[in-house]
């Protein structure tokens, strides 16, 4: 079995190409600083939802995948890749590469076109994506919403290293608690990493047993989060509890104006400072309406610093 890779509860990062009809490779290196700097978010998931992963060519994506592990050497404790695609063929190429150029993991999507109808089909489909990088720690990223696989997780992980030995864990992005908990529960001698991927219910996951989070949010919540986190390490839960609703009164806030991945990488532009450039096609770039609306609320928690608003707008949670 390889080696349980997620040690903390630092959360993962969604990353995140920057392009608009081209991807602009050149930011990525000063992204891993402002990220390990500015957020204290040192593991990263490639390619994956807010990476418009499965908007990219094969080739794209496989040189954003060498930029992010080049450009992270010595600086970010793990890489992991995306390599979820519709075909198995590019699915297993993108695994390969990811090995061959030191990745520390993959993750891989359930194939949402033509689907797999049950635990054993879909599990037959992740082996054989698995098997082309046979080294390396492999997870299953689990998000009903979008692929529309709505095979429970914990139904997938029962058994599943007899099948899949470097398998390692799950990117739970589900509201679904007691299939998470179920999880949870099966996972005994915590071989598992169990990653959380709600951002505005990460605490819950916590409570249930989560080990890590992945999530889209900590491009720019990553200090509040590990704020978060750490206060729930030292189980000063009532902490805690202020941090998720901060980030909810974010994460609320947003979702009434319309928030997906594009508004995401209006946000991230603002709060880093550093060029996201629009999303691909068939996403719509974010209104500026919409990014004015969420620099004030993020302003207004003290998340980004402002001058010029009296105190009495101030609703920030430290
Ligand atoms: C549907 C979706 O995009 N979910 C996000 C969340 O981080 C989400 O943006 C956040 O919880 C806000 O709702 C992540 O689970 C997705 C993700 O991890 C990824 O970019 O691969």
């Amino acid at each position: 079995m390889a080696a349980r890779v997620f040690l903390g509860k630092t959360p993962y990062l969604q990353i995140k190409k920057t392009y608009s009809r081209e991807i602009n490779f050149s930011v990525i290196g000063q992204y891993v600083d402002y990220l390990v700097k500015e957020q204290g978010v040192k593991n990263i998931f490639v390619n994956g939802t807010t990476g418009e992963g499965l908007s990219l060519s094969v080739s794209e994506r496989r040189r954003v995948a060498e930029e992010w592990v080049t450009q992270g050497r010595n600086k970010l404790d793990q890489v992991v890749i995306h390599v979820g695609a519709l075909s198995l063929k590019e699915s297993q190429e993108l695994a390969q590469h990811a090995a061959e150029i030191g990745a520390d993991g993959i993750a891989v999507i359930a194939p949402f076109f033509l689907k797999p109808w049950n635990k054993d089909v879909l599990i037959n489909f992740l082996k054989e994506v698995a098997a082309a990088a046979p080294a390396l720690p492999f997870y299953y990223y689990h998000i009903p919403a979008l692929t529309g696989v709505k095979i429970r997780a914990e139904e997938l992980l029962d058994g599943i290293q007899d099948k899949i030995p470097t398998f390692q864990g799950l990117k739970f992005s589900d509201t679904d608690l007691l299939d998470f908990g179920q999880c949870v529960d099966q996972n005994h001698q915590r071989q598992f990493a169990l990653l959380f991927g709600v951002d505005e219910q990460l605490l819950s996951g916590l409570v249930m047993g989560a080990t890590g989070a992945v999530g889209s949010t900590y491009n720019y919540l990553g200090k509040k989060t590990n704020q978060m986190l750490e206060a729930f390490e030292r189980k000063d839960f009532s902490s805690a509890l202020n941090y998720q609703f901060c980030i909810q009164r974010f994460i609320n806030f947003v979702v009434k104006l319309g928030f997906g991945v594009s508004q995401t990488k209006a946000i991230m532009t603002l709060v880093s400072g550093i060029p996201m450039g629009p999303p691909r096609l068939p996403l719509q770039k974010a209104t500026r309406e919409f990014t004015d609306n969420a620099e004030a609320k993020l302003k207004s928690l003290d998340i980004l610093s402002f001058t010029g608003v009296k105190d009495g707008n101030l609703e920030a949670c430290s």
